[in-house]
């Protein structure tokens, strides 16, 4: 293992722990060295330490040295991993750095659809004076919200794009002594994403580079099915969350019943940190619970905060709740449990500190309480998304040293160590293609040249923006822990970008498989290459949408999510691009697999003058078990296939699985073992033993009794109580299972398992059903058999195409 780096130079010493001793670094100062170099024995292990100069020196002069040594003090993470922890480098971060990553928060807004992510958005533009007045989303002016800058979103009503932007957010603070104002400065990127599950990879992708989340729940409804989708993304990248009751001015609204709703559905340790003042249209603030003062938002659009004392009616309640809260945080923070334990109660610091420390621990949510469109509290979410959530040196990212075998690597926001970006999202604009990047180390220059790591391409930056909606502001530069814009690079969503020599890169989002597919065409030939366009640009900019032709009948086929999201793309083509196109009956992406142990052994032998092709596989095909990744195995002995031979038939296994037998859809569930099997001198070739596998699999599928499985979707409807007798006839005639019903004071919430092919036309008989005011969304679950009368049903028609081909 190489001695790690030792810096000394001048009176700046760097010490880096080593094999359990402290030694002092030197790497790049070794020919300025003017200390000698330190050993002391240490038994702590991972810790740097780094020294400032002297106070004589100047201030430009030691902050150069800081940076020189906290590159170094990565080299040698580089070389040795283990000797410093990120916990390291950030303790002894430049004042100067950390003080500017202090004030950064990166957030996203997510939630259910409708929830009001976009109204408390617009809210929170116009509070930090982003935008000069507010604009409802499908509001009278038909302006619309500026983060639904679409015009498809405007007309809908609905957000189909997550939209970045960012804000300055000054954080008032009354001192706990002497009650002065103290003023602190927060920058803020803030990405607003969609609700509908159909538009889930926008969610999915900014929830991957974000340091933190706003969970916004209704409050009529709490937590909703797509709440709980969220809620796992958010898991998934270890994202902490605030949570934020919102429509409080409705009737029939129930913080309280949110708030069992995440701790129950989400499984999440959650508690008030507000108490409502006024509930419904009486609704006029919060009584904040951590230092027991009454907030009200006034003034025309609530701009203005004014703080009183807490209500009388109110201060038993409020105390009650405020004891709810240390109750609940002694549960997951030491602590308040030891204050707890102690019988003392926790003083407002303390108990600030705690909600910071678990939330970001990924232990607890607080609730916060507000009314977006009745423009209430949403200052003090501003507050709590400063408080509670992470700056960008607090959360840990990762990235993987291709140069060491994919060893981790923790990735530091430190300005001047090597850049490491990863671009999250494609977007085409009018200038050309937008990458939205997020920089995780180092900084970005307009200018700069950086590699694209996955192609090994160099590229120029040639300029660099922040977004706000669909508006930009040119930089020169973006610092570490930022999110921006760069023009000009071309490159797929997910793609890591860094500094020359280093071979980083970064895992990337989780991609969904499409469920739901149709064909689609142009309705003149004219206009062709638009539409080749178009389905190129809209590949490019969502992994979730994608288009292939059918090898049979040479038609077009695009793929994904729902109903809705491929609507919306046959619409933006009109739109866009100008193009009318047809398109067929949604199909749904079926899958094949087998139900029984089937022995085969195939020989493949065609002699026509000249080499002949020979190959024997011998072997079995059976059930994977579950219906997850087709598995190929090979357990031959005796080299009666060689190596070379036996990869050829993985091959054959696995173009095998792309096309099934029965419908042509993909292959699932399937394990192929090859156990035996014959080779020719002369006339075998890889050619022959993929052949023989694939016409072997044909064979042994058809022999395995095979099913047509189908997607089967997590279904969740919503209907005011009256109409829950149509609605439940409505699912029992397509077969749906009903898993659990809720009833409400007014609405009741269903969920069920529904197979996607009976969901077609299911919005409309819904709406009927229920006088307009039944929603539902669906979700994929998993695949499962389908009705054997659809089975026989499909694979007859599959049957009668190829025979008319
Ligand atoms: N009563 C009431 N209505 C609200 C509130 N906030 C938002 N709304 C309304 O709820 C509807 C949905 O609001 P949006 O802000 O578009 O919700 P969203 O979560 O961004 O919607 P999607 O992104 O499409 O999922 C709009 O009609 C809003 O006017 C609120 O605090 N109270």
């Amino acid at each position: 293992m190489r001695v790690p780096s030792l810096a000394t130079r001048g009176s700046l010493r760097l010490v880096a722990l080593y094999n359990g001793e402290w030694q002092a670094c030197r790497r790049t100062f070794a020919s300025t060295t003017t200390l000698p170099i330190q050993h002391k024995q240490a038994t702590n292990h991972q810790r740097i330490a780094i020294r400032p100069g002297t106070p004589q020196q100047s201030l430009q002069h030691q902050q150069r040295r800081w940076q020189s040594a906290a590159a170094a003090v990565q080299e040698t993470a580089v070389h040795d991993p283990n000797a410093l922890s990120q916990d390291a480098i950030v303790s002894n971060l430049d004042p100067k750095e950390a003080a500017r990553l202090d004030k950064v928060r990166n957030i996203g807004i997510a939630a259910h659809i409708d929830s009001g992510k976009t109204t408390a958005t617009e809210r929170v533009l116009f509070y930090t004076g982003r935008i000069k007045d507010i604009h409802e989303v499908r509001g009278r002016d038909a302006v619309g919200a500026k983060m639904d800058s679409m015009e498809l979103e405007r007309e809908k009503g609905i957000t189909i794009q997550s939209a970045a932007t960012f804000c300055d957010w000054v954080k008032k603070t009354p001192d706990p002594v002497t009650g002065e104002m103290k003023e602190e400065k927060y920058h803020i990127n803030l990405i607003d994403t969609p609700g509908h599950i159909d538009f889930t990879i926008e969610v999915e992708r900014a929830l991957r580079v974000l340091d933190g989340a706003v969970l916004i729940l209704c409050a009529v409804s709490g937590v909703q099915s797509q709440t709980v989708t969220v809620d796992r993304q958010m898991r998934r990248y270890n994202v902490p969350r605030i949570s934020f009751v919102n429509k409080m001015d409705r009737a029939g609204a129930n913080p309280w019943k949110a708030i069992d709703g995440i701790n129950q559905k989400l499984k999440m340790a959650a508690a008030a940190v507000h108490v409502p003042i006024g509930m419904e249209d009486e609704f006029k603030g919060v009584v904040d619970l951590i230092r027991m003062k009454a907030v009200y938002s006034e003034g025309e659009n609530g701009e203005i905060i004014r703080e009183d004392e807490v209500p009388a009616d109110l201060r038993e309640f409020a105390q009650e709740k405020r004891r709810k809260l240390i109750e609940t945080l002694a549960d997951v923070d030491e602590e308040i449990a030891n204050a707890f334990l102690d019988e003392r109660t926790p003083s407002p610091t303390e108990i600030k500190d705690a909600i910071r420390r678990s939330t970001i621990a990924l232990k607890f949510t607080p609730v916060l309480m507000g009314s977006a469109l009745a423009d209430k509290s949403i200052q003090p979410m501003l507050d709590a998304v400063c408080d509670f959530l992470p700056n960008p040196s607090e959360v840990e990212n990762l990235a993987l040293d291709r140069k060491r075998a994919e060893a981790p690597v923790k990735l530091v926001s430190y300005n001047s160590l090597p850049f490491v970006g990863l671009a999250f999202k494609l977007e085409e604009s009018n200038f050309g293609q937008l990458t939205y990047v997020r920089v995780y180390q180092g900084s970005l220059r307009k200018g700069q040249v950086v590699t694209n790591a996955r192609t090994g391409n160099k590229v120029k930056i040639p300029r660099i923006v922040r977004m706000h909606s669909n508006e930009m502001e040119d930089v020169q530069e973006i610092g570490a822990g930022e999110i921006c814009a760069v023009f000009g690079i071309d490159c797929a969503s997910g793609d890591t970008f860094a500094d020359g020599g280093l071979g980083y890169s970064m895992t990337s989002m989780f991609v969904p498989d499409p469920v739901i597919s149709l064909s689609i065409k142009p309705k003149q030939t004219k206009d062709t290459p638009n539409f080749s366009k178009a389905m190129s640009r809209f590949q490019r900019e969502d992994p979730t949408f994608r288009v292939h032709v059918d090898n049979e009948s040479g038609e077009s086929i695009i793929s994904g999510m729902g109903e809705l999201h491929l609507s919306i793309y046959v619409e933006r083509m009109r739109r866009e691009y100008n193009v009318e196109v047809t398109t067929g009956q949604p199909q749904v992406a079926y899958r094949e697999t087998i139900t029984q142990h089937v022995p085969f052994d195939h020989l493949l032998k065609k002699q026509t003058g000249g080499a002949g092709d020979y190959a024997r596989v011998v072997g079995y095909m059976e059930p994977t078990g579950q219906l997850g990744d087709n598995l190929f195995e090979q357990k031959v002995v005796g080299g009666t296939i060689s190596e070379k031979y036996l990869f050829a038939c993985d091959k054959g296994f696995q173009a095998s699985c792309v096309e099934g037998p029965l419908l042509g859809h993909k292959v699932l569930g399937t394990t192929m073992v090859i156990n035996d099997g014959a080779t020719h001198m002369t006339d075998s070739s890889e050619l022959a033993f993929k052949t023989a596998t694939q016409h072997a699999f044909r064979q042994a599928f058809r022999a395995g009794q095979p099913q047509v499985l189908e997607p089967l979707m997590k279904t969740v409807v919503t209907a005011p109580n009256e109409f829950q007798g149509n609605i439940v006839g409505l699912l029992n005639k397509r077969n749906a299972v009903i898993n659990d019903t809720e009833i409400g004071a007014d609405d009741f919430v269903l969920s069920a398992d529904c197979s996607l092919n009976s969901l077609f036309g299911f919005s409309s008989q819904l709406r009927a059903a229920s006088q307009g005011k039944g929603e539902f969304t669906m979700e994929f679950s998993h695949y499962s058999p389908a009705p054997p009368q659809l089975q026989k049903e499909l694979i007859a028609k599959h049957e009668k195409e190829k025979y008319k081909r």
